[in-house]
């Protein structure tokens, strides 16, 4: 009874919270155009080919923090971009502000232990690592927090040059709470995680990319279209062999290197068991573009 309470309450304050205006379209990035009626993401397909699923995180007033609803938003349209096959890879941004400023601080206030232990709080939050298709944060702005922890839960980072990235849990008495100890150490070690997330400190686009965080960056204007470049790329791919590809990289972050040398090799021997290997090989030796079956 006083979960459900508690869990209309927070639901009704965030929405309140997030009450949108209009859509912002960031400047010299093409229009996006809701396809559904979500309220606090935007989503469409994107590219010349329209195989890029495009999200935005839409919540501007609240430089896009991240509340119950609006994951819920989010897992419930990457669910159907993953099932759609006319999607290759999926492009997740914000606005030129904030990709996400953490997690919805004044959502979290009321929470009490029970609550968080038992409702499971944060537990459906991470779709995006669920997703088999590519996925390619394109970061203006702070990502900081469950911001941050969101990008790095993304199969590829581009930051747009103002982009800041940090874990400032520390300032209001939590840590992070989404992958910000763990998958921030794999990628940059233990002194820079560590003094990420005791100081709360910040770091530019360049030091991110830098300390291999972020692959590229662009100009602000131009991060979400190299973004979609990006995914038009990987979607002219067999999106057989894609997701194979996908699943053996992270792998590296969930094993050891023994281990993760093993199911790659079993990998690429299951790519011989497709159509698409042999036909891979064989436009090659033809001197023409493959055609993918996914097969
Ligand atoms: C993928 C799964 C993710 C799971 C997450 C897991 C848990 C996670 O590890 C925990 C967190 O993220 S803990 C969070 C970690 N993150 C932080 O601690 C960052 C907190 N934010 C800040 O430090 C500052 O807002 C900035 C420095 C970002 C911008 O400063 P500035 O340029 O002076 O702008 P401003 O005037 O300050 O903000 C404009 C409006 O946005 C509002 N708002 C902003 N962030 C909000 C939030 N998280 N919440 C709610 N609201 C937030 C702000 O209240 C204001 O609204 P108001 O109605 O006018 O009052």
């Amino acid at each position: 009874m006083a979960l459900s309470l508690s869990r209309a309450f927070l639901h009704a304050s965030c929405k309140q919270l997030g009450r949108l205006e209009s859509a912002y379209i960031p400047t010299g990035v093409r229009a996006f155009s809701s396809v559904r009626p979500t309220e606090m993401i935007l989503s469409e397909k994107a590219g010349s080919k329209q195989n890029v699923g495009l999200i935005k995180l839409n919540r501007p007033k609240a430089l896009n923090a991240l509340c119950d609803q609006l994951m819920k938003e989010l897992s419930q349209t990457l669910d159907e971009m993953d099932k759609d096959e006319k999607i290759g890879a999926i492009v997740i941004t914000g606005s030129e502000r904030a990709f996400a400023a953490g997690a919805d601080i004044k959502e979290m206030i009321p929470l009490e232990y029970p609550n968080t232990f038992l409702g499971g709080f944060l537990e459906h939050w991470t779709k995006v690592t669920e997703v088999r298709k590519p996925v390619v944060a394109a970061v203006n702005g702070f990502a900081l927090g469950g911001g941050c922890e969101l990008a790095l839960m993304c199969d590829i980072i581009y930051a747009g040059d103002k982009a800041q990235f940090g874990q400032p849990e520390i300032n209001i008495g939590t840590i992070p709470g989404a992958g910000g100890s763990q998958r921030l150490a794999r990628v940059v070690g233990k002194s820079l995680t560590m003094e990420m997330v005791l100081t709360g400190n910040r770091i530019t686009a360049q030091e991110a990319k830098d300390a291999g965080i972020v692959s590229k960056v662009f100009p602000a204007d131009q991060v979400v279209n190299e973004a979609i470049k990006l995914g038009e790329k990987i979607a002219e791919q067999s999106p057989l062999i894609t997701a194979m590809a996908k699943e053996v990289v992270n792998r590296a972050y969930e094993t050891t290197l023994s281990e993760g040398l093993k199911v790659e090799r079993r990998m690429f021997h299951s790519t011989f068991a497709t159509k698409d290997r042999k036909e891979g090989m064989t436009a090659f030796s033809e001197k023409r573009t493959p055609k993918w079956s996914s097969k």
